[in-house]
């Protein structure tokens, strides 16, 4: 989050100390007209409200005068309006006292994109001769009454007079929040729609999980429960409790993990293939691009769930039978199974990897955490995200490759021509991995580098200084 330099400080507190003087004047006795009046009382400011009940209103401090709304409006060249947009209507009438005021819309509706134009467009609309500034409604009514500003200290601000904006600004900053200038009032129905949106970020990597768990579900039920039922008629319906779930939650984690790199590698493509950097990204792949971090954590949930998974497997009812039973056998036939080291490397070095893995991806998390990533550098954290990224991506999947070892190749897996999930699961790690790999060779990697650096494949101009540079080396 950005904090407003010393400078900046200095100046709003200038700005501060002229406009102590002057009042403000909230339109709406409601909520948001309260913390927001009472919070810049307290903030110095003096704090006229207007009011359809002056009487009936008596809750504000001593200092804070309640009037008409026609009567406040004259008290003050800056009013709040602290209605819905469903009641703005009556502001017509007061069309003559509101000439060349600032007018703060400060509403929010419902539904994203409920009205054709922003409500602050609309108010520009009814009161023709007023300043509008969109501002605050990214801020609770809640939040500024107990101080709770943390996590929401940012307030879009936007609107067409320069001046007006600004003392817009000043009010925001004076009161303890972050204003951010987001340019004209056209810009009012995005900020509108800001608060109702629910994690956006969130939404692409959850529904994608969703997706993927109903068909690694569905798969798992047809290969591990309806199959041998219809085949041996045997009851396997209670691997629905832990062994599906413990297929289904290692294979979404390695999975999502490397649809977190698989953005950047068809970013690289086109690069490649368009010879520049300049030209934009489809809408698709630059969303994908920004929720690669949810995408991430997402992957280390399912990650975190399979490691419990596994840590129960020993006091399982059927592992324990499976145990006991084959040591039962082999006394029944005398016969002991001779130690296997080759099994043994294998089943080690397999758990040794998911140890590995899964602490670098654990590692990966943590460094994603604001409070963490704003500690190192920009190169710092590229270095960490993306080399220590690739390397937990190389390890979880040779852990699977290893689990499966010679068994993958096998025919006798198939049940129903069907695979195992972990040879479904290791496609596309593995096609990201090998994309990666192709892509670091110097004859991709060099292009790429220069054409990040600026450089264009079809530019004259890049053409003709590269030749420039050429002359020098020799
Ligand atoms: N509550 C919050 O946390 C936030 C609210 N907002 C926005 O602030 C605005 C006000 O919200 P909030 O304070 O919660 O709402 P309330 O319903 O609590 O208050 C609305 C106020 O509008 C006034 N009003 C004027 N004309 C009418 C009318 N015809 N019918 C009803 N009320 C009228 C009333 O004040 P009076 O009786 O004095 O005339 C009333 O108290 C909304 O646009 C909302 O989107 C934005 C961000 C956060
Ligand atoms: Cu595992």
């Amino acid at each position: 989050m950005e904090k407003p330099s010393l400078k900046e400080t200095s100046f709003a507190m200038n700005m501060n100390s002229d406009h102590t003087r002057k009042t403000v004047c909230v339109f709406g006795t409601g909520d948001f007209g309260r913390s927001l009046g009472n919070k810049m009382f307290q903030c110095g400011y003096s704090v006229v409200f207007g009011s359809r009940n002056p009487e009936l209103s008596g809750l504000h401090p001593k200092g804070i005068e309640v009037l008409s709304y026609t009567e406040a409006a004259q008290r003050s060249d800056l009013i709040i309006i602290a209605i819905h947009r469903e009641h703005y209507n009556f502001l017509t009438e007061l069309a003559e006292e509101l000439q060349g005021k600032i007018l703060v819309d400060i509403s929010n509706n419902l539904k994203i994109n409920q009205y054709s134009e922003s409500n602050a467009e609309y108010l520009a609309e009814l009161v023709p001769g007023a300043k509008i500034v969109k501002a605050f409604n990214t801020i609770s009514a809640w939040a500024l009454q107990s101080g709770a500003l943390d996590a929401s200290r940012q307030a879009f601000v936007c609107g067409d007079d320069k001046e007006a904006k600004q003392r817009v600004m000043d009010i925001g900053r004076s009161i303890g929040l972050t204003p951010m200038d987001q340019g004209s009032l056209k810009a009012a129905k995005e900020i509108e729609n800001y608060p109702l949106q629910l994690f956006p970020m969130w939404k692409f990597p959850l529904y994608l999980s969703a997706a993927l768990c109903v068909f690694y579900f569905v798969y798992c039920m047809l290969r591990e429960v309806i199959y041998p039922y219809i085949q041996e008629e045997k009851d396997n319906t209670f691997f629905l409790a832990i062994s599906i779930p413990n297929r289904i939650f290692p294979g979404l984690a390695l999975n999502l993990l490397a649809l977190v790199y698989l953005p950047g590698i068809i970013a690289a493509i086109l690069q490649l293939y368009r010879g520049t950097k300049y030209s934009r990204f489809p809408n698709w792949l630059d969303h994908w691009m920004l929720c690669r971090k949810q995408l991430g954590l997402v992957a280390l949930a399912f990650a975190f769930l399979h490691v419990m998974y596994t840590l129960v497997i020993p006091i399982r009812h059927y592992v324990r039978w499976k145990w006991s039973s084959r040591i039962i056998n082999q006394i029944k036939n005398n016969k002991t199974d001779p130690f296997n080291t080759t099994t043994a490397w294998l089943s080690d070095s397999y758990v040794a990897l998911g140890i590995l893995g899964f602490f670098l991806f654990v590692l990966l998390g943590i460094t994603s955490l604001p409070s963490v990533s704003n500690t190192v550098n920009w190169r710092e954290f590229r270095f960490v995200q993306s080399k220590l990224g690739y390397l937990t991506l190389i390890l979880c999947t040779a852990h699977t490759l290893v689990f499966g070892g010679k068994r993958f190749l096998s025919p006798s897996i198939l049940r129903w021509y069907l695979p195992s999930i972990y040879v479904l699961s290791l496609i596309m790690p593995c096609t990201v991995l090998v994309l990666k790999f192709i892509l670091v060779m110097p004859c991709f990697d060099q292009p790429l580098t220069r054409i990040r650096q600026g450089w264009e494949r079809n530019s004259k101009v890049s053409k003709k200084a590269q030749l420039g540079n050429g002359k020098n080396e020799v």
